[in-house]
């Protein structure tokens, strides 16, 4: 799929492999699936029972990379059959951060497989045929090492549901700006989701963006290492998840625009966003935190750099 005169992006629209097509095709290949999760004990033992069955065949290891959870999370993510694993044990050297790109960092190096499936443990009603179709593109087709999901996306706020009014930070946001920044990714449906699949060869080669920049990051980056053609997309159809309200979206916002100038080699103020809320007849200044370094390569990290996992420097400009 091109979109004005952008690339085109290899897309899947009716994906039709069946899990054994999917096993064979592996080819001594192996498949984690991780997903990171911060105080999801309401939902995350759902996500992993819809994964659960392909265990031992497509996918040979389910991780739960408990992101500081405060609520059961861990528990129940253990008692409905995943492999928990935190962020001091992924990664001892290094002091954990906050936020979502750390999460993921932590898992590529608590997993093994060539392949890793990210999966959002806030999903309402996950598919079991979200991991199947994420991979299949990388184990059927050569040279694709970033596939993403993309959906219909309801919103569900106040009990009403609106079936296509979810994504608000991915239509105001984010693929506006890759429109006037890396048109070559206008083509790409869900550059936010969180349900994605990616070689273990890319992601240990490029650096983590923090927080809610990471997925805009890893996109950026694929392209810069691969150009479009490493990229792939695949229909699964409908996904919902714990909808934030718009003061929450607005915080995540500030910090994929952070990640999307850094990758292009745009200066950002580094100012993080105030926001003011309506109280009686005033407004209450608060002021949100912005994280701009990046956790560097896996690759590049060792026991031996333990004194400091920082920025990545330049591999992660000029995008
Ligand atoms: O510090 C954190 C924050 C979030 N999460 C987990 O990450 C997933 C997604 O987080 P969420 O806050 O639900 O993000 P969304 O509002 O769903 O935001 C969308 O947009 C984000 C920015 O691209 C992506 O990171 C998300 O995957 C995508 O669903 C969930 O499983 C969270 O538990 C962590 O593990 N650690
Ligand atoms: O991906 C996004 O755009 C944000 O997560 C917001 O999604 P929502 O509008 O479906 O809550």
């Amino acid at each position: 799929m091109s979109a004005g005169g952008g690339a085109t992006v290899r897309t899947w629209h009716e994906p039709a492999w069946t899990v054994p097509e999917l096993v064979a095709a592996k080819n001594g290949r192996t498949v984690s699936v991780a997903l990171p999760a911060l105080d999801e004990e309401a939902t995350v033992a759902g996500v992993v029972e819809s994964i659960l069955p392909l265990v031992g065949g497509l996918v040979d290891d389910l991780v739960v990379l408990d992101s500081g959870s405060r609520d059961r999370t861990a528990q129940r993510a253990r008692e409905a059959g995943a492999r928990v694993v935190s962020r001091e044990e992924a990664i001892p050297q290094f002091p954990p951060v906050p936020g979502k790109g750390e999460a993921l960092w932590r898992a590529v190096a608590a997993t093994r497989g060539d392949v890793v499936v990210f999966i959002d443990s806030d999903l309402i009603e996950p598919d079991p045929r979200y991991v199947p179709n994420l991979v299949g593109p990388l184990l059927t087709a050569e040279g694709i090492h970033h596939v993403k999901g993309f959906y219909r996306r309801p919103l569900r706020i106040n009990e009403s549901e609106d079936p296509r009014g979810g994504g608000r930070v991915t239509e105001l946001v984010a693929r506006p700006m890759l429109a006037a920044l890396r048109p070559d990714l206008a083509a790409v449906l869900q550059p936010l989701g969180g349900e994605y699949a990616a070689t273990r060869e890319l992601l240990e080669a490029v650096p983590f963006a923090p927080g809610y920049g990471v997925e805009i990051g890893l996109l950026l980056d694929t392209y810069r290492r691969y150009g479009a053609s490493g990229l792939a997309q695949v229909n699964l159809a409908v996904r919902k998840h714990r909808n934030r309200d718009l003061m929450e979206l607005g915080v995540m916002s500030r910090q994929i625009i952070g990640t999307m100038l850094r990758r292009c080699g745009i200066d950002d103020s580094g100012v993080p966003l105030t926001q003011y809320f309506a109280q009686d007849d005033a407004f209450v200044p608060r002021t949100a935190d912005l994280a701009l370094e990046d956790r560097p390569p896996l690759g590049t990290v060792t026991a031996a750099s333990a004194s400091g996992a920082g920025d990545a420097g330049g591999e992660a400009r000029g995008c």
